[in-house]
């Protein structure tokens, strides 16, 4: 058994509906769903100096039986796959219809799994440094932690993610409860 955070994050086509969709689709493992959250493109505009759209970005904490992490990376490429997502190989934050990344994941001892595997680095490697993951997080973890960089209450008081807090805008119409 283990747990995750899963951020999920949608800047292309119907935003609400591709996180509804990703939630539904997760199901029972799904134990708990923060709300939505309006937030800035991170990551700069594209090479031809395109700025990419405004996302919707939500975190989701998931239970699920099986033993390996990796399960979780296989749960997050079906998501985005079901939800049409295209890869851009000139423009790594191109705009997307799903992105579904894997924050955190602890075994069923409550250990946290670290992996410097580029195919699954956990935790995630930039979301310390990301407001549109942390906050939502908050939502539905108050006393989080992500491993190696201490509680994610302190985390959003201190630059650079708090700098970018006023940037986020909740979106209480649009709950993503199951
Ligand atoms: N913790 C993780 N969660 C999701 N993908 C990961 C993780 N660690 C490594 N990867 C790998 O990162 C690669 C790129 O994933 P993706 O295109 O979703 O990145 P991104 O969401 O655009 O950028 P970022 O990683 O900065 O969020 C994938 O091949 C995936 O295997
Ligand atoms: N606001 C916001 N910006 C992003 C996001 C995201 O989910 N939200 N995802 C990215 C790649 O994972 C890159 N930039």
């Amino acid at each position: 058994m283990t747990r995750a955070v899963l951020s999920l994050g949608s800047n292309l086509g119907d935003r609400a509906a591709h996180l509804r969709e990703a939630v539904a689709a997760l199901g029972d493992v799904v134990m708990a769903v923060s709300g939505v959250y309006e937030t800035p493109p991170w990551g700069g505009p594209g090479p031809d100096g395109r700025e990419s759209p405004p996302y919707l970005n939500a975190v989701v904490l998931a239970v699920d039986d099986d033993d390996d992490p990796y399960a979780w990376l296989t749960r997050a490429r079906q998501l985005e796959q079901t939800a049409g997502r295209a890869r851009d190989p000139g423009w790594q934050y191109a705009p997307r219809t799903l992105d579904v990344d894997v924050i955190t994941v602890w075994t069923a001892e409550g250990a946290s799994v670290v992996s410097d595997d580029p195919d699954l680095v956990l935790p995630h490697p930039r979301a310390h440094q990301r407001a549109f993951v942390l906050r939502p997080w908050l939502d539905i973890q108050p006393y989080a932690q992500l491993p190696g960089h201490g509680w994610v209450y302190d985390l959003v008081r201190a630059d650079p993610v708090a700098a970018d807090l006023p940037t986020l805008r909740p979106c209480a119409e649009l709950s993503l409860e199951p």
